[in-house]
């Protein structure tokens, strides 16, 4: 199929989420920008608690009660869907955006069977007869690799295995031809050679289909395996973002190359032997932050690492957020 791989699916500029609790407000979001393009897998990826989940239920309009959004831009394929109203969004949502969740018995419904949860959504978004979402529904079955599929939507969840199960669930997401799909660490719940798969089918679907897809995932193995750009978040910012290739040859923040470090890469050569830690935690995401979010935990961190902290560029549209020259930068 012909893509313009131009075309931003996604914008959001200025993107803030403050969730309020019983300890205070946390700010889990704190002023990040994204853009998805058609036929490209964006992948964000940080540690547990950064603000993975919450920045891809915001772009689902799905955030808790006790969150509030603010952002300068959020536009789906050209709409200003900050100001769209409950319908609208519901009309998107599942039809023209679809959201896979990291366990899928969560978002399956145990009540109902395969083919009934497959065809509901597409009845009402497509007004279509219940022969003509079987049909789909069989077809989609068929494409995310389920044998004998017919059988299959008689079944409840918990007669498929998990791996099964998530592919059920690509297949419900897939179901209204969506032009964005949000995958929110899809493969984590599954067992290794699953995992495999399941990525695998993702990242065949994304390029056969043209979709826009954002992965969220805490594995940078996932990231170098299917991405073509990655936004590195810690403690709510995007701290680095740029092509999967240029982060993985010359990551410019500390915490990427803290994160680049924890990995195996083949032909590369661990000093001492050993694949490196980040050691300290992810600060506290209540109040303000002063300067870098990493600086504690931070290697190379100097006293100017508490001042305001410059956006920097490449020519190749790599950027990342640290004050400091490359050659401070320990290695
Ligand atoms: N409903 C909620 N109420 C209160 N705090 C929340 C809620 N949802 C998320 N948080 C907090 O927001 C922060 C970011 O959470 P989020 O789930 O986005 O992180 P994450 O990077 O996706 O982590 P993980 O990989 O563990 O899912 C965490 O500190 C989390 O405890």
């Amino acid at each position: 199929m012909t893509i313009d791989s131009n075309e931003v699916v996604l914008d959001v500029q200025g993107l803030t989420v403050d969730i309020r609790t019983p300890r205070g407000v946390l700010h889990v979001v704190r002023d990040i920008s994204l853009q998805v393009k058609r036929g490209e897998t964006l992948c964000i990826v940080g540690e547990s608690g950064c603000g993975k989940s919450i920045t891809s239920l915001s772009m689902m309009g799905l955030l808790p009660k006790t969150a509030t959004r603010n952002s300068r831009v959020f536009n789906f394929l050209g709409e200003d869907i900050a100001r769209a109203d409950k319908h609208r969004i519901n009309d998107l949502r599942g039809n023209r955006m679809a959201m896979i969740f990291q366990e899928p018995m969560t978002a399956l419904n145990p009540a109902y069977t395969i083919g009934d949860q497959l065809t509901e959504h597409y009845r009402h978004h497509k007004h279509a007869s219940a022969e003509e979402a079987r049909t789909r529904a069989v077809a989609l079955l068929e494409k995310v690799g389920i044998a004998s599929a017919a059988e299959r939507l008689g079944q409840y969840p918990h007669q498929l295995s998990g791996g099964l199960r998530q592919r059920v669930m690509i297949a419900m997401a897939l179901m209204c031809g969506p032009e964005l799909l949000i995958a929110d660490e899809p493969s984590t719940a599954l067992d290794v050679t699953i995992q495999a798969q399941i990525l695998r089918l993702l990242a065949d679907l994304q390029a056969e289909l043209g979709i826009a897809m954002v992965l969220i995932t805490h594995d940078l193995g996932v990231v170098a395996r299917i991405a073509n750009r990655v936004a590195v978040m810690y403690a709510g910012q995007i701290v680095e973002e740029g092509l999967t290739k240029d982060i993985f040859a010359s990551p410019q923040h500390p915490y990427t190359r803290g994160l680049i470090s924890c990995i195996p890469i083949p032909g590369r050569t661990i000093p001492g032997g050993k694949l490196g830690t980040i050691p300290g935690v992810v600060p506290s995401l209540i109040g303000e932050i002063k300067g870098c979010a990493f600086k504690d935990r931070c290697a190379s961190a100097q006293e100017r690492c508490s001042g305001e902290i410059p956006l920097r560029k490449t020519a190749l549209g790599q950027q990342w957020r640290c004050i400091l020259e490359h050659e401070e930068i320990a290695r």
